[in-house]
Parts: structure tokens; C-alpha cells; sequence
């Protein structure tokens, strides 16, 4: 017999701990990545057996909805709806502070307008995704429209960043996302300050929206696995 992967298991038990939080005749905001889709399997199996009822999802992503699909979550949009209850999304990095990078799976600018209508806000993650500072280890990711790519890249070689146009996998050329946009990863020595580099990007023209989030986490869900046995702790 393999041993399970530690990562997929801090995952799935991390999914599984936030989808427990998910009442009845909830709103739910159904984030995007490999975290998240443990959690947007459990929710499924908590209302197919009936422990929940009266369930709908907002979903981040084109990723996100399938899933939902898959699971038989009924969907609905922000024009239909006034407030959500609970989000629930993933993270690239989380500092002391709650403050995230997103964007890995080049989703963050609807995972941004979702997250932050929610009322509570739970970010699920693996250990692993824990950093003393923001931008130690991951890119920001940068959501750009195309025919900005060039003169935004120089802006941002000018603010001292290190800019990369994201690349498909399986798929020649840069990776489109679900707006039909281009993604910059964007490496900086050290981020200082990410409220403000979050404005500062925003804030070139033809950028649609940049991966840092910041005071707007309610709870952080950390999936671990000590001496063999996966536990989920709140940081
Ligand atoms: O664009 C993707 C999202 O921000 C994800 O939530 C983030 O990249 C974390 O994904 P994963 O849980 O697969 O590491």
C-alpha cells in the first residue's frame, strides 16, 4: 500500500473543516483551486445527505462552477442575489496578518469580488502556504488586459518588480482567463507595504486586478499533519 500524499490530505481535511461551517440557506461563495474543491465536494455530500438543505453557490470560476455542477450545488449570480453569507477559498501565501497572495490558478479577480461581498470570509490552506512576509516565496499575479501587456510591464519594472507573462500548460501561448485577459506574475524582493502595492497596481492602466488581499479574511483554516496524523488548527 502507498502512503497518502501529506499535502492532499492536509487538504482535503482542511476542505472538509470548512465545509462543516456551511448552514442551512446559505449563500456560499465557492472559491477556486485544489483546497477549495475538497471543500465544494463535502458541501455536496452534506446536502445530498440531507445535513444541510436550501444551499446556493456563487462560484469564482469557470473551475469552480463545473465542480459545483459536479456536486449538485445549485448556482446563482451576484445580480440575483444582495449579500453572501460565507466564502470559502484558497491561498498561494498567508502572513501573520491574514493578508493573502491569490491567483495561482489565474482566478483572483472574481475570487476578489466574491470574497469580499461575503460576510465571513474562511481561507483554507495547507501549512505549507504560511509566510512571514508576502512575496517570500510566490509571484503577484496581475490580471491585464492584452493589448496593455507591454506598457504594463514596463510600469511595473519601473516599481522594481520582476514582471512574467504567465504561460499555458497543455495549451501553447499565455494563459486567457476566464474574463479573456493575460496574467503577469510579478516577483518583488520584498513587499513592505501589500495594502499599498495593491493600490499601486490597480492603479495602471489596463490592470483589471492584482492577487493581493488585504483585512478582509475572517478565519484562516490551516491543514497539517503532525507525528502521521492530519490535524486542521485556525491561525
Ligand atoms: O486563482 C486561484 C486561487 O487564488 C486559488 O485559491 C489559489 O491559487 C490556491 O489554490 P490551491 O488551493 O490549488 O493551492
Amino acid at each position: 500500500m502507498t502512503a497518502a500524499d501529506p499535502v492532499k490530505v492536509m487538504k482535503q481535511e482542511v476542505g472538509k473543516a470548512a465545509a462543516a461551517l456551511v448552514q442551512s440557506g446559505s449563500i456560499v461563495g465557492l472559491g477556486t483551486g485544489s483546497t477549495t474543491a475538497y471543500a465544494i465536494e463535502y458541501i455536496g455530500d452534506r446536502l445530498k445527505s440531507g445535513e444541510i438543505k436550501d444551499i446556493v453557490g456563487v462560484p469564482t470560476s469557470f473551475q469552480a462552477e463545473v465542480l459545483a455542477k459536479q456536486y449538485s450545488i445549485p448556482l446563482t449570480t451576484l445580480d440575483a442575489i444582495d449579500h453572501i453569507d460565507i466564502a470559502i477559498d484558497g491561498a498561494d501565501e498567508v502572513d501573520p496578518q491574514k493578508n493573502l497572495i491569490k491567483g495561482g490558478g489565474a482566478a483572483h479577480t472574481r475570487e476578489k469580488v466574491v470574497d469580499y461581498l461575503a460576510d465571513r470570509f474562511i481561507v483554507v490552506v495547507d501549512s505549507g502556504k504560511l509566510v512571514d512576509r508576502l512575496g517570500s516565496v510566490f509571484a503577484v499575479p496581475v490580471e491585464v488586459i492584452p493589448m496593455a501587456i507591454s506598457p504594463v510591464m514596463q510600469i511595473i519594472e519601473k516599481l522594481g518588480g520582476k514582471p512574467e507573462l504567465r504561460m499555458g500548460v497543455k495549451k501553447a501561448g499565455p494563459v486567457i482567463t476566464d474574463q479573456g485577459n493575460m496574467v503577469i506574475d510579478v516577483k518583488f524582493a520584498t513587499i513592505d507595504e501589500p495594502g499599498n502595492l495593491e493600490k499601486t497596481l490597480n492603479n495602471i492602466p489596463g490592470v483589471l486586478e492584482n492577487g493581493i488581499f488585504v483585512n478582509c479574511v475572517d478565519l484562516v483554516l490551516v491543514g497539517e499533519v503532525k507525528d502521521g496524523q492530519p490535524l486542521v488548527r485556525e491561525l
